[in-house]
């Protein structure tokens, strides 16, 4: 695991968009060999949208070979309600990039059947080999996707109840009321992310500070499903300063000394 800890969510949207950027440029993709990178919604990545959106203006990357996959959808939404996931992707980041829009992926939740649409997704997911890079935020209460507490750690693409914590979080996009949140989503498994080449995860302010420290000091533990990066080979996790209130000191000493000196490998 790497941990980038920065000061401020600036410096963490800087950073992961310029990271995105480069790890796109490194593979160099084409129409048959297309860049395939995993995406989230949320607050959290709004401003790595702006700064990718930057950086392609600025002529420094170009999503044209990039295929996209979305981490979640909720369930009941039309894809045209101002919350979907749908629609938080295209005003935030796809209308303003030059992606074919035959390289979105974004889970259907208005399907008819949702255990084939989960199919179809992870079928299509395995027709370009691996996702890349999957770069995903966090929930308060550590979830990853919609993997709530208590999600198995091997679990694939499937329907989940969203939780009482998940619905009130999520309630300030509904009018701040709790009911009209949906109550389910679509969401790729905890297995499905992890199968991804690279996980790269977001972790900005208070509110996220238990969350960073059962990733990175806790168990591996299904209550937290954001622990599971443990398991991965290449998990990088970029943090600011708020969000490393409940590590240890000697941890975030750590991290910092090792980005100081290290030689990363190239995936
Ligand atoms: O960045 P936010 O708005 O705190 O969202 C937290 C998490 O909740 C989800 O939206 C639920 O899937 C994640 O995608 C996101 O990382």
């Amino acid at each position: 695991m790497r941990l980038i800890p920065l000061q401020n969510e600036e410096q963490v949207s800087k950073w992961a968009a310029r990271h995105i950027a480069d790890r796109i440029n490194h593979f160099n993709p084409t129409r048959e060999r297309p860049f395939v990178l995993g995406l989230p919604t949320g607050g959290t990545p709004l401003k790595t949208y702006h700064e990718l959106i930057k950086l392609y203006r600025a002529g420094e990357v170009s999503f044209k070979n990039v295929v996209t996959f979305n981490m979640d959808e909720y369930v009941g939404l039309p894809k045209e309600h101002p919350e979907s996931y749908h629609s938080f992707m295209y005003n935030n980041f796809f209308n303003h990039i030059d992606i074919a829009p035959e390289n979105i992926n974004i889970l259907d939740g208005n399907s008819s059947d949702h255990d084939a649409e989960c199919r179809r997704y992870e079928e299509k997911i395995k027709s370009y080999g691996k996702i890349h890079l999957f770069m995903g935020g966090v929930g308060v209460d550590g979830h990853i996707a919609f993997n709530e507490p208590g999600s198995s750690l091997s679990s694939r693409t499937r329907i989940k109840t969203l939780n009482e914590n998940t619905l009130i979080a999520n309630s300030r996009f509904f009018d701040n009321d709790v009911n009209k949140v949906p109550k389910y989503a679509l969401t790729i498994g905890v297995a499905t992310l992890l199968e991804a080449e690279e996980v790269m995860l977001l972790i900005t302010g208070h509110n996220k500070a238990q969350a960073l420290q059962a990733c990175v000091e806790g168990c591996v533990n299904h209550l937290w499903t954001v622990s599971a990066l443990q398991l991965h080979r290449h998990a990088l996790i970029v943090c600011d300063e708020p969000a490393t209130q409940e590590l240890k000191v000697k941890t975030v000493k750590y991290f910092t000394q090792l980005e100081a000196c290290a030689i990363h490998s190239v995936l």
